[in-house]
Formats: C-alpha cells, structure tokens, sequence
C-alpha cells in the first residue's frame, strides 16, 4: 500500500441496528485501527447550545429541516474525517480507519431516501450532489485505497424494539416503522443490488442480540476475522 494512502472500514445498517455496539465491540478487538465516531452529539447541540438541535428538529419536521440536515450532516462528518487524513501518517502506523457510517452513506441512505420522498426537491438534491461531488474529491482525492463494508443487516422491527430501549429523546415518538422500513430497504437497494467500485462487503445478520450474547458475538467476529484477514 502507499504511504499516504487509506483502507476505510464503515459499519453500516439501520437506525437502531447496533452499530455503536459493534463499533465498541471491534474497537475492543482491534486497537489499532484508526476511529471515527458518529458526531450525532454535535446535531444534537449546535455550538454547545441545547435549544439548537437540529436532529430533534428534522425528527419534528422533517419537510422544513431534511436538506438543512444533510448539509450539516455531511459538513461534520467530513471535518473529522478532514482531521484525520490531514494527519501525517506515521510509517510504522496501519493506515486502517473504522467508522460508524460513511459519508457516502449519508448520500446513499438519508440524502436519496429524503429526495425520493419528496422531503428534498429537486433543486436542493442537485445542489447537495455539487457540493457533496466536490469537497469529497478536495477531502479523499487519492488517499483511498479501497473501502469495506460491514453491513448490520437488522429486521426493521427489531431496529425499532431496540430503538425503543435506548430511547433517544429526539427519536422516541417520531421514528415510525415505517420510516425504519424506508431506510432498510434503501441499505438493501444501496449495498445488496447496486454495483460498487473498489469495495468489498460483509453483510452480517445482527437480529439476534449481541452485545452481552458472547456465542453470538464469537459467530460475528468469526465473519469480521475472515472478512479483514490480509488487512489486519
Ligand atoms: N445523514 C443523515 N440524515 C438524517 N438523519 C441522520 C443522518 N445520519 C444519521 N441520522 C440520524 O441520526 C441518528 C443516529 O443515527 P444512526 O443510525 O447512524 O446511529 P444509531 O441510531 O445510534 O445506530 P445504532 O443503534 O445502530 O448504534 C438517527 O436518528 C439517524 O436517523
């Protein structure tokens, strides 16, 4: 591999599916992978403001507030990720980063589900495609190498007895099953049927519970394992 050049990792899968868990779990196994969270914090309090939560306002009115929410989701993804590979990399370093999501997840699963139903219009999803096209190419360029995948595949249903557990305040009464039906059918479309250059997927069953099922993490890591094995 070249030296200034990345293998990006994403957990993807639905609201509610347990990526954190994952996420927390292959931090755990793999030290030594580069991290990057989900900034949801940061669209919940815009500036260290409480009253600014714009995920709490998309969830209230999604129509008013979807394209506002893409645009600054996809601005504080990129700026961690702007940080991370503006880092030099240190010769002896893994040049391997983990993330929960990707940006071209926001695109592929948010942007385009909101666009086709009519929460983005036509005008805002071109304009979203211009900027999102350019300042991907200025941030990546040619620091990637190739990029995997780690699909949490998760009954809708499931996705939503989990969500209702956690109980994130801005979620609790607004994501509707079928919102969660939406954005799995748009995970199935994006990572099981459409082509995908320089990428290699793991699509992981994650129904049954795995954050304190030890024998069911055990199976899931067997596949992760397999799925790394050259990389790591
Ligand atoms: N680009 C985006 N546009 C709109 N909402 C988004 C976007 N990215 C994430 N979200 C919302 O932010 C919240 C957190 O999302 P996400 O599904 O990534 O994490 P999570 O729910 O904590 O996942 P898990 O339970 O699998 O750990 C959800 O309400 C999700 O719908």
């Amino acid at each position: 591999m070249k030296s200034n050049q990345y293998t990006l990792i994403s957990i993807e899968g639905n609201i509610g599916s347990g990526k954190s868990t994952l996420l927390k779990l292959m931090q755990q196994k793999y030290p030594d992978l580069r991290f990057i969270p989900e900034p949801v914090n940061e669209w919940q309090c815009i500036n260290g403001d409480p009253s600014l939560n714009l995920l709490g306002s998309f969830y209230e009115d999604s129509t008013r507030w979807a394209y506002t929410m893409q645009v600054y989701a996809f601005y504080s993804r990129l700026k961690h990720w702007k940080e991370v590979l503006s880092d030099p990399i240190n010769p002896e370093e893994r040049h391997l980063i983990l993330s929960e999501r990707s940006i071209e997840a926001d695109k592929e699963i948010f942007a385009v589900n909101g666009h086709k139903n009519g929460l983005i219009n036509k005008l805002e999803f071109a304009l979203y495609e211009k900027f999102y096209d350019w300042l991907c190419e200025e941030v990546f360029g040619k620091k990637i190498q190739k990029q995997m995948i780690i699909y949490l595949q998760v009954d809708p249903e499931v996705c939503h007895q989990r969500m209702q557990k956690r109980a994130r305040d801005e979620e609790k009464n607004t994501i509707s099953k079928e919102y969660l039906t939406q954005i799995h059918n748009r995970h199935e479309e994006w990572l099981l049927r459409e082509t995908h250059k320089n990428t290699s997927i793991l699509v992981l069953n994650g129904d049954q519970e795995f954050e304190t099922d030890l024998k069911q993490q055990q199976q899931m890591f067997e596949g992760i394992d397999n799925f790394l094995k050259g990389i790591l």
